[in-house]
């Protein structure tokens, strides 16, 4: 694909007069794999939401292949949503009165047609085949994400957008969810832009870059401005 899935030029977020982003300007390159980071507070979720068209900036441009998004009304911003962005949360947001494999087929049943041999293969390639009947409550934290992660790449998205998916997870489960969504970013050659405080990320990334105080600086990968968790 020619160009950056996602482009933002010059984002900028205030609310209830605070600059809260602050002319963040970022490229998302198709299969590249993005790290924001940044301390609590940094900004990261407004830059998160801003990027998957879940807020609209105070002011700059946000392009979607190509198409500048930033000006749509919210019934196109869904349509763009839905066939182009992959969410992964903190929290997970499964559906709990769904089973993991109708949480997963959710964005199909958007379109309006499910795609069940994807979904298999999604299933497969994060070894929950045998959970796909089981309902949220009786998933532990890595298998629920695990089915957030098969939801977020059920439409194919150009890109997966991923805030904090590891933040309530073991370290040892954690590293394993990681290990997953790498492994399947790069067999479905998508975008993924995963964004954290945490430092020891950025090893396993393409490309990081760093938010403080709602602006993007060069990450040296040595200052260690990062608040304890
Ligand atoms: N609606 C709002 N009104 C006022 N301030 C806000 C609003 N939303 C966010 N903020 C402030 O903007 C800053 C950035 O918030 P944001 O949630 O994007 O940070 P973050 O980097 O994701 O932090 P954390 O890692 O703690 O979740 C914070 O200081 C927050 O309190």
């Amino acid at each position: 694909m020619a160009g950056p899935v996602l482009r933002g030029e010059d984002l900028t977020v205030d609310r209830g007069g605070t600059r809260i982003l602050d002319a963040v300007s970022i490229a998302v390159d198709s299969d590249v794999s993005l790290l924001v980071r940044g301390a609590s507070g940094a900004g990261k979720t407004t830059l998160f939401n801003v990027l998957g068209l879940l807020t609209t900036p105070t002011s700059g441009s946000l392009y979607v292949r190509g198409e500048d998004a930033s000006e749509l009304p919210e019934r196109k911003r869904a349509v763009v949503r839905r066939d182009t962005i992959g969410f992964v949360f903190q929290d997970f947001q499964l559906i709990p009165d769904l089973s993991a494999w109708d949480n997963a087929a959710l964005p199909q049943d958007h379109t309006g047609s499910r795609d069940e041999e994807w979904l298999q293969e999604l299933f497969d390639a994060l070894d929950i085949q045998d959970l796909a009947g089981q309902y949220p409550a009786t998933l532990s934290g890595g298998e629920k994400q695990r089915v957030a992660i098969a939801r977020a790449l059920a439409n194919r998205p150009a890109v997966v957008l991923a805030d904090e998916p590891t933040g309530q997870l073991d370290p040892n489960t954690a590293e394993r969810v990681l290990d997953l969504l790498f492994e399947v970013q790069a067999q479905t050659e998508t975008a993924l832009v995963l964004i954290s405080h945490d430092r020891g990320l950025a090893h396993r990334f393409d490309e990081t870059v760093l938010l403080r105080d709602g602006r993007l600086v060069e990450d040296t990968g040595e200052i260690d401005y990062s608040v304890p968790e």
